[in-house]
């Protein structure tokens, strides 16, 4: 598996102001990498520079020594998969079925149909994330977070070595936040390297390995969980109290907000 680095990645939308400064970021195989920060500060950007739907500015992301933004599309698609954030997802005009075998579209020819095989992996990425009953509904019918996770399915499809996902739990119930988190944690330990964003520091916590934290000024640090989750940083990133405690009866750390 590869591993994905950032050098001194530099990113603005316009010239005048750039949201990310100088990252370096490194994502090994089988490890997980939680992001953490406030909003627009930059989270969903550097997934898109991680994949390389965006070009930095300055510095680079490297796919092993490979340039990512260098890459061919398709080449990119096989090593990469990016499940987007629900709020940049439209009216997709598919059917379940067909939006999850849109996931294998790097892996086929110009004009090659599905193949049987990519009809029985769409059935068994559905029955992993116990949402069988929704192969043949119209995408255009599903709840919020019954799309979260066809999009989650439809990035396993692409069978890729490293998983970026945005916010994959923010439309989900406890129990589906729950399958996920555990999702990423099978992966991982399957060798993937996988990203996320999430507005809970807590999900940093239980999925354990690493924690990148945005700050306002587009600047990110990163270290191991247990020396990034805890009230001093978080509120400061956060610019409100946070209170870190371990809680012996989850037998963990729980980030807690005060009114
Ligand atoms: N296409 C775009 N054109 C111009 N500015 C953009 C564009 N997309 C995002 N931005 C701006 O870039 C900054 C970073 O946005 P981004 O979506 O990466 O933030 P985020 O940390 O993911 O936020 P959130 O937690 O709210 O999802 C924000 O100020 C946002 O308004």
């Amino acid at each position: 598996m590869p591993t994905l680095a950032t050098k001194a990645l530099t990113y603005g939308y316009t010239k005048a102001k750039l949201c990310l400064k100088d990252v370096n970021l490194t994502i090994n195989p089988g490890q997980i990498t939680t992001i953490l920060g406030p909003n627009g500060v930059g989270k969903s950007t550097l997934l898109q520079l991680l994949c390389g739907l965006l070009t930095p500015v300055r510095g680079s992301v490297l796919l092993d020594h490979q340039n990512v933004s260098q890459l061919p599309p398709a080449k990119r698609a096989q090593a990469i998969a990016l499940v987007p954030q629900m709020t940049s997802i439209g009216a997709l005009p598919y059917t379940v079925l067909d939006y999850l075998l849109l996931g294998k579209t790097a892996q086929l020819g110009l004009f090659q149909k599905p193949r049987e095989a990519d009809y029985h992996q769409a059935q068994q990425v559905l029955g992993e994330l116990n949402a069988s009953d929704l192969l043949n509904r119209e995408c255009q019918s599903l709840s919020g977070g019954q799309m979260q996770l066809v999009t989650i399915g439809k990035a396993l499809m692409q069978a890729p070595q490293i998983m970026l996902l945005d916010e994959p739990t923010a439309a989900l119930d406890y129990r589906n936040q729950v399958q996920i988190l555990k999702l990423l944690q099978q992966l991982a330990d399957q060798g993937l390297g996988i990203v996320l964003t999430s507005h809970d520091p807590n999900q940093a916590v239980l999925l354990k390995h690493q924690v990148a934290l945005v700050d306002r000024t587009g600047h990110l640090e990163v270290g191991d969980m247990a020396a990034m989750i805890n009230s001093e940083k978080l509120s400061k990133i956060y610019g409100t109290n946070l209170h870190v405690e371990y809680v012996a009866s989850c037998q963990r750390l729980v980030c807690m907000i005060t009114l």
